[in-house]
């Protein structure tokens, strides 16, 4: 694995966390990007090297929803940077990790993502991010 990608943030209310976090990091959001496939809409942060992803559910049985209902606003999930997806979810499976998908899929801001469960993380739901190169 690489750097960290991004941290995922659940929120209630997108809109008034963007204007949050833009007073609170002091530039604006760059994107607004929906993914119906996560029930999710999320926007996005860059602080100096650090990207911020927040994430506002679209559907009661959305991740975010769930998560929100059972543990509040917070820090929702770890996003890791990794060059090759599929050969990486092929070591961690072989390191005993549980792979939620061990078919990629096509996340945001332009990602292959696939999620590891966080029973198996010490309660971290922690996310792959491989960039779809223009081919
Ligand atoms: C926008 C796309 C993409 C990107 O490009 O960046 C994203 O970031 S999408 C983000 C949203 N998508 C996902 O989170 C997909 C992966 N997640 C899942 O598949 C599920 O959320 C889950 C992790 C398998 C949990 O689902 P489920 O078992 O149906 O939910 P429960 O509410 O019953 O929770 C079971 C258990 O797990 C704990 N939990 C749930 N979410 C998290 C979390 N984010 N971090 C830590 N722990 C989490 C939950 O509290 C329950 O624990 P117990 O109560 O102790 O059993
Ligand atoms: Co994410």
């Amino acid at each position: 694995m690489d750097k960290i990608e991004h941290i995922g943030i659940a929120v209630k209310d997108l809109e008034a966390s963007n204007a949050l976090f833009e007073k609170l990091l002091g530039v604006p959001h760059y994107k607004i990007e929906e993914v119906a496939s996560e029930g999710v809409r999320t926007s996005f942060f860059k602080s100096g090297p650090n990207k911020i992803e927040l994430l506002e559910a679209t559907k009661p049985d959305s991740p975010i929803a769930k998560y929100l209902e059972k543990k509040g606003e917070g820090i929702h999930h770890i996003a890791f940077a990794v060059a090759d997806i599929v050969s990486e979810i092929q070591r961690l499976k072989g390191e005993g990790f549980l792979v939620l998908n061990e078919t990629p899929k096509k996340g945001a801001d332009n990602k292959l993502v696939a999620f590891l469960h966080p029973k198996g993380t010490n309660g971290v739901l922690v996310e792959l991010c491989q960039e779809i190169k223009e081919s």
